[in-house]
């Protein structure tokens, strides 16, 4: 089995109810993420899949959530938007444009700040 891992980051501003008083006003972060994709085989290349394929496809995912207020976006429409319901929409979206038979999207870590993150593992 191997794992790549590439990493990005975006901004954006959230308010969220019943987490904690000072978070249900409007805030700001700046969002570290962490994607992981994972498959069986190397192709004749000697890799899992390129970078630079991931990358390409990761940053149409995050330029729909960089410098958003999310809470009026579409994809938060019918939830909060937390760091894990942001790490599993990267994930989902993600896999979705990848695309790719016998590679998928393991995991997506969501970093609100240094020291907090949200990890969504894909089943
Ligand atoms: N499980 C989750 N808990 C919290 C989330 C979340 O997305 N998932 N989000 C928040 C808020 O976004 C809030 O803005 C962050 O609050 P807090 O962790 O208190 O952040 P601070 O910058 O104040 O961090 P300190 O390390 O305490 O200074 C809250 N919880
Ligand atoms: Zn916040």
């Amino acid at each position: 089995m191997f794992e790549l891992k590439v990493t990005t980051r975006f901004a954006a501003a959230h308010r969220l109810t019943m987490v904690g008083k000072q978070c249900e006003n409007l805030h700001g972060h700046n969002w570290h993420v962490e994607v992981y994709v994972q498959g069986e085989n190397l192709d004749k290349g000697g890799v899992l899949m390129d970078f630079g394929i991931v990358k390409k496809e990761l940053k149409k995912v995050i330029d729909t959530l960089d410098h958003t207020y999310l809470n009026e976006s579409e994809i938060f429409k019918d939830v909060p938007a937390s760091s894990e319901h942001i790490a599993m929409y990267i994930a989902k979206e993600l896999e979705r444009r990848i695309d790719v038979d016998g590679i998928k999207v393991s995991r997506v870590s969501a970093w609100e700040s240094e020291n907090s993150c949200a990890t969504y593992i894909a089943d």
